[in-house]
């Protein structure tokens, strides 16, 4: 594909890619060139034109000598628009989901349900790509653009026709996930959560709304979890869009959930559905994870799915790696899971799921992450103390900052808590304390392999480390 047909413009350059690094940049790229945080891209386009670069894309005032300047004032949205023309086919069927918690559980089980009525599918978000083969891990949620058209168009290539990504509050902001056809969005819920980037919750809640003004395709589908205070405001603009409206939740319309009782393992649901009744066994424990199934079901029915084969794919799902998996039992008997929860709302739903299994105590051992929202370490102290009957405090990725100012932080919300700093003397001390009868919650790290202190990466597993602390 030439320039001219790319941009509309008189070039016929040959071009060979996109780049946002100038680093990355090979003959016939394009490059495009935006502020940053740390960086203003602007000052690479002399080098990036000097690494082979045929053509710009930045905002009007850059400075661009001797290719062309594609300018617009939003140049992160017209590089992805020529990126996805350039990357493109995609698969028929991708859709995207926002929340601040349950993206990656949402995008998986979507992905499985598919799965189970046929389709070959995949997912992409915090857990990297994920098919039935094989799993690839990006680094982020929502990868940046080039790395994210790649991947998609990759899967068309392997023959992969549905896929589900999570669109992070970021990846909306940086138009990192732009350009490819998206049937249906999801939303899950909105609470606290990386007020370090955005600069309040409004500017937070309105990046996640971007999905439904401008990301989803016209005529295409929302689906929306109604039990959250501001699915209201989601399905104004899902309304506005004329997007079709799925709902799901307790008194939802399209998908009801009419009642929930845990089991041992599991949970037995009731749920309304075209004016009918079905029971449902779930064989995951806790509500959030209920809630997200019904929401991935959402999903499947917004592309196609039947009732039937939508009901009984629910009742297959398998658990997420990371949220609410158990990791082990303690040789007093005690079982110990790992979850993701690093808000003040899902530390609560973790620990909500795991009250109706505690008989004896349930203990609860987390950090919060350095260099991330500090103004969420003082709630989740205060819930995690609130809702458990023993609290560790100890660190999960210090990253650059002091991690005894970190759990200080969490310690202010955190009446009666101990605090541990070594994240596996922690696990130990834990397990150590446990009866037969109690649960240990190991919560803010799930499925991550890895604990960051500084810039460097240290081997850290939670669910690994439990194993070798009870054994
Ligand atoms: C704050 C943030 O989101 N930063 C992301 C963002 O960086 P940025 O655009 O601010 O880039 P920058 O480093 O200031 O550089 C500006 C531009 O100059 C370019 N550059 C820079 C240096 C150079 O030598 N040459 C060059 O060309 C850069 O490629 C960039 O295009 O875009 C980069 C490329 O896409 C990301 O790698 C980077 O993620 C950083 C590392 C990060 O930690 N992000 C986290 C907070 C994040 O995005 N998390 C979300 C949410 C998680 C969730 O809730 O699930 C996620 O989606 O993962
Ligand atoms: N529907 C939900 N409601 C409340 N809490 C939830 C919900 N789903 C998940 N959680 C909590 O959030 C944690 C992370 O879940 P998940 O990884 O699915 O979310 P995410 O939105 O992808 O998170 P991230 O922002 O890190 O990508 C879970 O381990 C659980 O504690
Ligand atoms: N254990 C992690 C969870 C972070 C989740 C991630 N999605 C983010 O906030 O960027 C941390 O805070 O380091
Ligand atoms: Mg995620």
């Amino acid at each position: 594909m030439n320039l001219g047909e790319l941009a509309g413009i008189a070039n016929d350059s040959e071009v060979t890619g996109f780049a946002i690094d100038h680093r990355k940049v090979v003959r016939g790229n394009v490059f495009g060139a935006f502020r940053g945080s740390r960086f203003n891209g602007e000052d690479f386009i002399g080098e990036a034109i000097a690494n082979g670069a045929v053509a710009i894309v930045a905002s009007p005032d850059a400075k661009v000598e001797g290719v062309p300047h594609l300018a617009a004032d939003e140049p992160r949205k017209l590089f992805a628009e020529l990126a996805a023309r350039y990357y493109a086919p995609y698969p028929e069927v991708v859709v995207a989901v926002t929340g601040t918690n349950g993206k990656t559980s949402t995008v998986e089980m979507t992905r499985q349900m598919w799965r189970m009525a046929g389709h070959r599918s995949a997912s992409i978000g915090t857990l990297g790509v994920t098919t039935a083969d094989d799993q690839v891990t990006t680094g982020l949620t929502t990868p940046d653009i080039v790395t994210f058209l790649n991947n998609v168009a990759g899967l068309k290539k392997l023959g992969i026709s549905h896929v589900a990504y999570e669109a992070s509050s970021h990846g909306l902001d940086q138009y990192r996930a732009e350009g490819v056809p998206v049937r249906a969005a999801a939303f899950t819920n909105f609470s606290r959560d990386h007020l370090d980037y955005h600069p309040d919750m409004d500017a937070y809640f309105a990046a996640k709304m971007r999905l439904f003004d401008e990301v989803v395709e016209p005529g295409g589908t929302a689906v929306l979890w109604t039990a959250d205070p501001k699915s209201g405001q989601v399905i104004e603009h899902a309304m506005k869009r004329g997007l079709n409206i799925i709902t799901v939740g307790p008194d939802a319309e399209t998908i009801a959930l009419v009642s929930r009782a845990p089991t041992p393992l599991g949970q037995s649901l009731v749920i309304r559905f075209g004016g009918k009744e079905y029971k449902l066994s779930l064989p995951l424990i806790g509500a959030y994870q209920a809630a997200n199934v019904l929401v991935s079901a959402g999903l499947v029915l917004a592309t196609g799915g039947e009732w039937a084969a939508t009901l009984s794919a629910m009742g297959r799902v398998a658990p997420v790696r990371g949220r609410l998996e158990r990791a082990v039992i303690s040789r007093a008997g005690a079982p110990v899971y790992v979850d993701y929860a690093h808000t003040a709302d899902a530390l609560e739903a973790a620990i909500e799921a795991l009250r109706p299994h505690v008989e004896g105590k349930l203990i609860t051992v987390f950090g919060a992450g350095g260099d991330r929202d500090a103004g969420k370490r003082a709630p989740m102290g205060e819930v995690a103390a609130r809702l458990s009957d023993v609290v560790i405090v100890t660190d999960d990725n210090p990253r650059g900052e002091d991690p005894a100012l970190i759990r200080s932080a969490i310690m202010q919300g955190a009446s009666g808590a101990t605090e541990i700093g070594g994240r596996r003397e922690a696990i130990a001390e834990a397990i150590r304390l446990a009866g037969p009868k109690d649960i240990i919650l190991l919560a803010g790290k799930g499925h991550e392999t890895g604990q960051i202190i500084g810039n460097k990466v240290f081997p850290f597993d939670d669910a690994k480390v439990a194993r070798e602390c009870a054994a």
